[in-house]
């Protein structure tokens, strides 16, 4: 009884408490507005607050504290400002448009697909036949693209010296194996074939001594016949050598330089060199200077190799600093041979012959240089394109058919044309549509293996055209080369006496070897007398090696810009060709990573190898003896 009577008394008083809370609360509302939230809770739509929700889900923060509404307006109340909006955030295209420079915003996209006949080109019959003989009857699309701004068909826009309408400048991004060395080397050949005097008039700087050679190449078959004097200046032949092949006359200081060459291909470590240290070497004649894999060579700005070469493009402010470069004894006065029109003001400013007179070589003259720049991963960065000076630069990008056909289907045709601009200012490099890439995930230990599993039981090398394998350093390849070798002798070993015994042929090809060696192995690699070349990042860039079917990263390349060269060794001018990319359980989440920012992963297929399968398992014993001997070697 007393305990019923105790539980009474304490549900009365709760239920007291609890009335005179709600009071107390009714009391509070009636003497204060509504607050702004709870006004809102009220009127706010459905669709508003989905509107919020979907900010927040954009943002991944915290929800947003609720909008506020406008007071309504009373009658005869001043009308209420309207309350500030949170802008809408920027699209990604106004986000990579930001600050740039209008003509990159105003670039030209073209479709890899676009070709033309050579036939229909603006060229002449010797070109044309020429190009013909050489196998190459269309026009790629960057050359196609590129040929008409180049070779425009007015004669006045063709010429040597363009003193008072200066030629635009270019810069080019356009895939791997594309064909960009043919499209400046034809244009070039037509230009300066029309010359009278020999006068250095096209200056072209690549990264290595590998590709100056290379490109040498494609002038002097392209410009056979067309008496054009081309030569290379990388260092490989002596200095003194270099000068005798490169200037006619260094007697006495002349003051439009002399020169035996048209056309010089060099690495810009030794064209500095020659700046500084080879008598009436001169670069005001330049109609072209081309700067190949330009991103690279931006970067390396050793000697400051690039102001230096471009200050010699353009007319010195006195006659002393014109000479001081080549020239220690300023003093001499300089024989006034034929001077290039920009640099024609020289004689007015001679401290022998003060002239008062205004004369026509007092008229501004504009250098006639024109900057071409070249890569499949062209820098964007406004610093270093600025250190350029580029004039009124046209810029051209050749963009992805894949990505286009996206953007297509998605946007309007406008902003599918953007979407070219978007990647290359994004560094969104475009592939070959003829490449097809893989990645392989493996331990470290099983990665030799995995090679060899590629190579024996995915077709990749040996009887499917060369296979192209990239390692991290000079020492990794050398070891990689001797483990092959190895495991070959141990596969062919355990094949009966009538099989053939066929063993996959190596070899290394890295700084370590000297360039006479180098150039040996590239031959009989092109020869298809060796099936494997182990490399180092050196032949990643701008090698053109046409058979190359597959290309294996051994070890991951380290950037995005390094896979793009890497990879595009193969499916070269439309050929078919594929990249395997072999990634190490703990390097495998950041490898996707920098494929996802990329926008490319979605291209490369995750292949997966199980270790019970019959063709992986055959393979272990000849690995096991393999690493036992190397193991052996490296020991000793
Ligand atoms: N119009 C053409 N017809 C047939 N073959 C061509 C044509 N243009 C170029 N080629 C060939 O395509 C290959 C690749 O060209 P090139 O080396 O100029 O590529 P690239 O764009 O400079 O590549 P990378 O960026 O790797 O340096 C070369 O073997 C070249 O001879």
């Amino acid at each position: 009884m007393e305990r019923k009577k105790r539980r009474k008394e304490r549900k009365e008083k709760k239920d007291g408490e609890r009335k005179d809370k709600a009071g107390r609360e009714r009391k509070r509302r009636r003497l204060s507005p509504p607050s702004e939230h709870e006004e809102e809770e009220k009127d706010k739509p459905d669709e508003d607050q989905d509107q919020v929700a979907e900010a927040d889900a954009d943002r991944g923060d915290k929800p947003a504290p609720p909008k506020r509404q406008p007071t309504p307006d009373l009658p005869g109340a001043l009308p209420s400002f309207p309350l500030p909006r949170r802008p809408d955030a920027p699209s990604k295209l106004d986000l990579a448009l930001q600050g740039l420079d209008s003509a990159l915003a105003n670039a030209e996209v073209v479709d890899p697909a676009v070709t033309r006949s050579v036939d229909d080109a603006s060229l002449s019959e010797k070109m044309r036949r020429r190009l013909k003989e050489l196998g190459i009857g269309e026009l790629f699309a960057v050359q196609t693209a590129l040929l008409p701004f180049l070779l425009p068909s007015s004669p006045a826009q063709r010429a040597l010296y363009m003193p008072y309408d200066p030629p635009r400048d270019a810069c080019v991004s356009a895939p791997t194996g594309s064909g960009k060395t043919l499209a400046y080397v034809i244009p070039i050949v037509e230009v300066l074939a029309s010359r009278i005097v020999t006068r250095l008039r096209a200056l072209v700087v690549l990264p290595t001594r590998d590709l100056v050679a290379q490109v040498r190449e494609t002038f002097e078959a392209v410009g056979k016949g067309r008496g054009l004097k081309i030569a290379t200046a990388t260092g490989q032949h002596s200095f003194a050598h270099e000068q005798t092949q490169l200037m006619a006359d260094r007697s006495k200081p002349l003051l439009g330089g002399s020169s035996k060459v048209d056309v010089l291909i060099c690495t810009p470590g030794r064209l500095i060199d020659h700046l500084e240290g080879t008598p009436n070497f001169t670069l005001q004649h330049l109609r072209f200077l081309v700067i190949d894999e330009a991103d690279r060579l931006l970067a390396q700005l050793f000697q400051d190799w690039l102001a230096k070469v471009l200050a010699a493009t353009r007319p010195p402010s006195s006659l002393s600093s014109a000479f001081a470069l080549s020239s220690p004894s300023s003093s001499v006065v300089p024989h006034a041979d034929a001077l290039a029109p920009a640099f024609a003001s020289l004689l007015g400013l001679s401290p022998s012959s003060p002239s008062g007179l205004l004369t026509e070589f007092d008229e501004p003259k504009a250098s006639s240089c024109q900057k071409l720049l070249f890569s499949a991963t062209l820098t964007r960065d406004p610093g270093k394109l600025a250190a350029l000076a580029l004039r009124e630069p046209r810029y051209f990008v050749v963009a992805g058919e894949r990505k286009r056909a996206q953007g297509a289907e998605e946007r309007e045709e406008e902003a599918g044309k953007m979407d070219g601009v978007v990647d290359f200012v994004m560094e969104k490099f475009s592939v070959p549509e003829t490449l097809e890439e893989h990645y392989l995930v493996t331990s470290a230990a099983q990665k030799p293996l995995a090679l060899m599993y590629l190579v024996h039981a995915r077709g990749v090398g040996a009887d499917s055209g060369g296979v192209l394998v990239f390692a991290k350093s000079a020492e990794a390849v050398a070891r990689l080369v001797k483990f092959v070798e190895f495991f070959e002798e141990a596969r062919v070993d355990a094949l009966p006496a009538d099989t053939g015994r066929r063993r996959v042929s190596v070899k290394a090809y890295s700084s370590d070897l000297a360039p006479g060696e180098r150039r040996a192995i590239l031959e009989g690699f092109k020869a298809r007398k060796i099936d494997m070349l182990v490399c180092s990042d050196l032949v990643a860039r701008g090698m053109d090696i046409s058979h190359v079917e597959h290309v294996v990263s051994y070890d991951a390349p380290v950037d995005v810009r390094k896979y793009v060269h890497r990879v595009g060794r193969t499916a070269r001018a439309g050929r078919k060709g594929c990249a395997w990319s072999l990634v190490e359980e703990q390097e495998a989440r950041w490898f996707k990573e920098m494929l996802r920012e990329a926008d490319h992963l979605a291209r490369v297929k995750h292949v997966r190898v199980r270790d019970e399968e019959k063709k992986w398992k055959e393979l272990v014993p000849f690995n096991e003896a393999a690493l036992k001997r190397l193991k052996e070697t490296y020991s000793r």
